[in-house]
């Protein structure tokens, strides 16, 4: 089966120092994978050269076979790649439901003109696109607060209202960013759950950066780790927890070494 998503030898450079080099992997439709790493390995660099908003230096990035390095980030909603980020960029002042709504426009028939004009068939969209909106809400447990401008909540919560925005655009590739990050144990928990059932029920492949280790090894098929912006192994994360090259990079040599 073709990958979802292949990267071969992507590189980086920022200047003269080198983010990423020759980062080579396939995550193949349907799997979980983890893209783990010390701070500063290079993960959300990965994710910027994936999601279009960096242009990596050399080397190509893939999706379901066609290449998509240089194009735009929302060109590649169309081809069914959406993303979260490590800080929910959300519309403060709308409500949670009309920043939800946001992630379905790429999904509205029709263009501009169409739009501003308000034909039927746009507003009938428009009501589907809400009603799923909604639905998706309900689903992450946060229907009761579809009302509410989003500045009245939580940074935890903000990051369940960019999952299901991200979710709207019916996505085959989904990129999570630290998605645990500032989460309480539950909302951990809400997240899993989910994440699990988006992949059961839509057959969407993800791939999630996260230094929540009880997040990656209850979630993950595969980890990719990367050290210093390469790939140091590609594993199950118990396999990347036994690894003496990862506590090595996580922890230092000596720590690797008293683990051998
Ligand atoms: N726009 C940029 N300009 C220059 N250097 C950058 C830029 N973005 C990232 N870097 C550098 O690239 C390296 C990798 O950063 P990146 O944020 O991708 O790592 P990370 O693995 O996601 O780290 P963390 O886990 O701390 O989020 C770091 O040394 C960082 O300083």
């Amino acid at each position: 089966m073709a990958a979802r998503l292949s990267l071969r030898d992507v590189t980086l450079r920022f200047g003269g120092v080198k983010v990423l080099q020759d980062v080579t992997f396939d995550v193949a439709p349907g799997v979980i994978l983890g893209l783990v790493g010390p701070n500063g390995a290079g993960k959300t660099s990965l994710f910027n050269c994936i999601s279009g908003h960096y242009k990596p230096t050399g080397g190509s990035v893939a999706i379901d076979g066609t290449e998509v390095v240089g194009t735009a980030p929302s060109k590649l909603v169309r081809l069914g790649l959406a993303r979260t980020f490590q800080h929910p960029a959300l519309q403060l002042d709308a409500t949670v439901l009309e920043n939800v709504v946001l992630g379905g426009h790429t999904r509205l028939p029709g263009g501009p003109v169409s739009w501003s004009l308000r034909l039927p068939h746009t507003q009938r969209a428009e009501r589907e696109i809400r009603g799923e909106a909604l639905s998706l809400l309900e689903r992450a447990n946060l229907g009761w607060a579809a009302n509410l401008p989003a500045d009245e909540l939580s940074h935890g919560l903000h990051k369940g209202i960019e999952l299901c925005r991200a979710l709207l655009s019916k996505p085959s590739l989904l990129l999570l960013d630290e998605p645990a990050a500032g989460l309480s144990h539950g909302e951990v928990e809400q997240l899993i759950d989910t994440v699990r059932r988006v992949r059961a029920d839509e057959d969407i492949t993800v791939v999630v950066v996260e230094h929540h280790m009880g997040l990656i090894s209850a979630l993950t098929d595969r980890v990719v780790v990367l050290d210093h912006g390469r790939k140091l192994m590609e594993g199950t994360a118990a396999q990347a927890q036994s690894d003496p090259r990862v506590i090595e990079a996580y922890l230092g040599k000596d720590a690797a070494d008293d683990a051998a």
